[in-house]
């Protein structure tokens, strides 16, 4: 099969021929019911601590853009659903090609035009690669949070400056030492929905805590449009790089919120 991707022939429906763990009972993403998510008054709120890299690529990877540090630099997460520290590994984004699609979760049937991701790794264990394949639901913790359109984000600019230098795939540029990762996240990380599940691409491992806020971050229509222009491995249009709804099984879905 032609490497995976989002095209007619290589997208979603496809995946289960490499991946069989695609048709599992615990795949990601989900479509969030709010009739059928259960409050959870033991959740608490979650602690991110970004510490600035000094040496960070924002990347094409055919697939998405990314945000990868060279190395860890005790950036870390703690809190909420998470019974240990979780290091922080990288984050990248999920987009369509107009305002009404391109997110990977979906609140009551309702796509947002991105989601961005930010991956972290249990550190119990010895590096993030061990984490993925460490089996159950601890491995990962993955905060997502929904983007939509409205005032520019000024946190995400020097990032979204940088997509016109990753157009192509296989493309990467430095990332500036003085960008502030942590301006990206609301102030409180209080009211997300968190529920056990994979990786939303090959390999669809379900070692994922996932952790999903209820309030959309806004960027503005520019930076949407600067998503847009970037390329896949087939030199088309990246947007539309997200995985629909899976099928919920016997999981439960726990908010923070009433
Ligand atoms: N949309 S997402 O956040 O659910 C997602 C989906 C797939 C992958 C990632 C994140 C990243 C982050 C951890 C593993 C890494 C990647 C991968 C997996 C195994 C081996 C190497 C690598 Cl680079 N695959
Ligand atoms: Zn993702």
């Amino acid at each position: 099969m032609a490497p995976w991707g989002y095209e007619k022939d290589n997208g979603p429906a496809h995946w289960h021929k490499d991946c069989p763990i695609a048709n599992g009972k615990n795949q990601s993403p989900i479509d969030l019911i709010n009739g059928e998510v259960k409050y959870d008054s033991g959740l608490k709120p979650l602690t991110a601590k970004y510490v600035p890299f000094s040496d960070a690529k924002f990347l094409n990877n055919g697939h998405s853009v990314q945000f990868q540090p060279s190395a860890g630099n005790g950036s870390e997460l703690t809190g909420g659903p998470l019974a240990v520290k979780y290091n922080f590994e990288q984050f990248h984004f999920h987009w369509g090609n107009n305002d009404t699609e391109g997110s990977e979760h979906r609140v009551d049937g309702k796509m947002y035009p991105a989601e961005l991701h930010f991956v972290h790794w249990n550190s119990t264990n010895p590096s993030f690669k061990d984490a993925v394949g460490s089996g159950g639901p601890n491995g990962l913790a993955v905060l997502g949070f929904f983007l939509k359109v409205g005032a520019e984000n000024a946190a995400l600019k020097p990032i979204t400056d940088l997509i016109p230098k990753v157009k192509d795939a296989g493309t990467s540029v430095t990332v500036p030492s003085n960008f502030d990762m942590q301006a990206i996240l609301p102030a409180t990380l209080t009211d997300y929905y968190t529920y056990d599940g994979s990786l939303t691409t090959p390999p669809l491992a379900e070692c994922v805590k996932w952790i999903v806020f209820k309030q959309p971050l806004e960027v503005s229509a520019a930076q949407m449009e600067a998503f847009r222009s970037v390329i896949n491995r087939d030199g088309k249009p990246m947007g539309g790089n997200y995985r629909p709804p899976c099928p919920l099984h016997d999981r439960a879905v726990k908010t923070s919120f009433k």
